[in-house]
Order: C-alpha cells, then sequence, then structure tokens
C-alpha cells in the first residue's frame, strides 16, 4: 500500500498526550527506518565537519553539539547524573539534559514526516493508537526546569514548535486525518493544514488554550476564521468550546464523519483507493492549491510561537498546568 501511515499514539494509561509516531504497515516501518539512518548519518557528517575546524568553535558550542546529537539520535537524556567531580561527564549529561524531555516526540513525527515527503508513498495518514486520537502537548513537560531556565526552555520550545508546524506547511504531498477518537490541542489546530480530514462520530475536538493560560497554534489564529468563520473560530480558539464530530464538518474543519462502528473499514477502503491515483497529479495539485498561502501560514506560525513563548512564562500559563497535574481542575 503506498501510504505513509503515522499513528498519534495515546497509551491513556501511562502518558496519553504523547505524540508518538508508530509506523505501519511493515513497508512504512522499514522507509522510517531508513530515514531514521540518513538523518543520523548527516548528523554525524556535520560532526566530522566541526572536527576538520581550523579554529576551535569552543567548549559551549561542543557541547550545545554534543548534547543535539545525543538527542537527535537517542532521544532526552537518559544516563544517571554522574558525579560532581566527574566534571567532563557533567557537563556534557548538564547540556543533553538541559533539552528536556519535550522534543523527542515532535522530532519522531517530523522526521517520519521528512522521510514521507522523499519517499516512494503517495499519501500521508496521521491517526491515533487506541481510543482518542491525541489529548494535544504532554502537559507533564512544562514541570521540569533544566538548568538553563525557563526562559531557555520556553525559547526552545519556541524554535521546536515552529519547526514543528513547519514541517506540516511544507508537507508536499496530500496529508489525511484520521480522527479515531477525541482530539486536543495541537492536534486539532494542526486539521487546519491537512488536506482531508475523516473523523468517527466518537471524536471530539477541543482546544483549551486559554483554560491553559496559553494561546492558538499550529497556525489556527489564521486558518480557523477562514475555514469556520471568525466567529465560530473565536468559539473554539479563546474561549475552548468543544466541537461534536457533526459540528467540526458543519464547521468545514472535518471533510466527513463515519459512524464509529464502520469508521476503520470505510475509511481504509477510500484512503486505498485514493493511494491509487496519479501521485504527480496529487502532488502537483496539492501545490497549485496551496502555494499561495505558504509564505503567510510562516509567519502566522512564527508570530504564533512566539506569543506562546510569552505565555509559557505567565503566571495564568503556570497555574493551570499545576491545577491540571493536581487534578484540582480538570478541563
Ligand atoms: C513545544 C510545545 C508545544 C505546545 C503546543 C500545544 C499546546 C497543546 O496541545 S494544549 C492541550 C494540552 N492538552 C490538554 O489540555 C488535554 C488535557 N487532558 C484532558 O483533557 C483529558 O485528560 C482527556 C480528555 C485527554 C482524557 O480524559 P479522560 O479519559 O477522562 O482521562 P484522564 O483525564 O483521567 O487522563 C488519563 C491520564 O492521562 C493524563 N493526561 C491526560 N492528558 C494529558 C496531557 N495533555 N498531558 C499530560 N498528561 C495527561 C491524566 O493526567 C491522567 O493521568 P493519571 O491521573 O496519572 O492517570
Amino acid at each position: 500500500m503506498a501510504m505513509a501511515y503515522l499513528a498519534w499514539r495515546l497509551a491513556r494509561r501511562s502518558c496519553p498526550s504523547s505524540l508518538q509516531v508508530t509506523s505501519f504497515p511493515v513497508v512504512q516501518l522499514h522507509m522510517n527506518r531508513t530515514a531514521m539512518r540518513a538523518s543520523q548519518k548527516d548528523f554525524e557528517n556535520s560532526m566530522n565537519q566541526v572536527k576538520l575546524l581550523k579554529k576551535d568553535p569552543g567548549n559551549e558550542v561542543k557541547l550545545k553539539l554534543y548534547a543535539l546529537y545525543k538527542q537527535a539520535t537517542e532521544g532526552p537524556c537518559n544516563m544517571p547524573k554522574p558525579g560532581v567531580f566527574d566534571l567532563i561527564n557533567k557537563a556534557k549529561w548538564d547540556a543533553w539534559n538541559a533539552l528536556g524531555s519535550l522534543p523527542k516526540m515532535y522530532h519522531e513525527i517530523m522526521r517520519a514526516l521528512k522521510a514521507a515527503s522523499k519517499d516512494d508513498s503517495i499519501i500521508t495518514v496521521l491517526t491515533g493508537n487506541g481510543d482518542y486520537y491525541s489529548s494535544g502537548n504532554d502537559l507533564t513537560n512544562f514541570t521540569d526546569i533544566p538548568p538553563g531556565g525557563v526562559e531557555e526552555k520556553a525559547k526552545n520550545n519556541a524554535v521546536l514548535l515552529r519547526e514543528f508546524v513547519g514541517c506540516f506547511i511544507d508537507f508536499p504531498k496530500p496529508l489525511i486525518a484520521v480522527v479515531n477518537g477525541p482530539a486536543v490541542g495541537i492536534s486539532v489546530t494542526l486539521l487546519g493544514l491537512f488536506d482531508a480530514v475523516y473523523a468517527s462520530d466518537r471524536a471530539t475536538f477541543h482546544t483549551p488554550f486559554s483554560h491553559l493560560g496559553q494561546s492558538p497554534e499550529g497556525c489556527s489564529s489564521y486558518t480557523f476564521p477562514k475555514i469556520m468563520s471568525p466567529a465560530k473560530a473565536t468559539e473554539m480558539l479563546i474561549f475552548g468550546k468543544k466541537l461534536t464530530a457533526g459540528e467540526a464538518c458543519a464547521q468545514g474543519l472535518v471533510t466527513e464523519v463515519f459512524p464509529d462502528s464502520t469508521f476503520q473499514k470505510e475509511v481504509w477502503t477510500r484512503l486505498k483507493a485514493f493511494a491509487k491515483l496519479p501521485p504527480n497529479a496529487l502532488r502537483i495539485s496539492k501545490e497549485v492549491i496551496r502555494k499561495r498561502e505558504r509564505e503567510k501560514l510562516h509567519a502566522v506560525n512564527a508570530e504564533e510561537c512566539n506569543v506562546l513563548q510569552g505565555r509559557w512564562l505567565s503566571d495564568e500559563c503556570t497555574n493551570a498546568v499545576v491545577n491540571f497535574l493536581s487534578r484540582k481542575s480538570k478541563l
């Protein structure tokens, strides 16, 4: 099947908001592994280039490169903290640990999108694994304070979010969301950048940004008012109104709703038929439809990330996240 298939995995009991990539069928798993090897190789090449520099870039730069290398190849810091007298390993550990645990899930999806944009798949599908589509950003990621402090963490997250959303803006092939259940936060806002959104009648669409002291992202401040009218977008993005699948469809965010009992069968039958269409025609038509908006979308993305960076440092946001995690308030 010529489809790239990504799953927004939601393991309800452990960490429901993890936006992990699960790749299948087997052909896609293979393609993803190949792509990951390729990006690791690129990174190693770059590291070797650094060694050839005539002037030593200094310990700070070298530590940052080390940390980025470890994060890119192994994910968040997974080593026990070295003792205070083990100065070199402690400095390396600090640099790696400072990148936090948030990037991994976003990097995995970015890697999969980048691989899918270059391989011979025809269409790309994002779906959830389990009862939910996605619970959005993992709110526990806001709780740890890295050595660089909260300001640096907010800045790094804003850079990451901008790159992440940028991958969706630039994705060249038809991108389809199969929304199998409730969707929250960034998994909803990104839908405005998809080419088709199919939803089970069990799905709901919720963007509780104000409740969390945060602000819209995923270009939704621009796409949602265009898709569903400014007034309807305001209800969702500012007042946090949760939409049913039927409402989201009536407002243009969802392409079609299916009964949950037949959802998977009906949607995948349709997607398999799409994947038989001529790939160049699909890609070129998408380009014709999307290209006028691309520059604008990148500008919107940059502004949203900039605003969010400030929000993450606000008392409103900190209190809301603490409340959610301590279960005093439930959204
Ligand atoms: C680079 C940064 C980018 C930032 C970009 C995006 C911002 C966003 O995405 S904002 C949106 C964040 N998400 C949420 O606010 C969702 C919050 N969760 C819920 O509303 C509900 O939990 C949900 C509807 C998803 C599920 O409800 P239930 O079926 O009733 O389950 P529980 O509430 O009991 O949850 C089970 C378990 O999961 C934990 N959980 C749920 N969501 C999150 C989350 N987003 N982050 C971290 N943990 C989450 C919840 O606390 C429960 O944990 P335990 O109590 O330990 O079982």
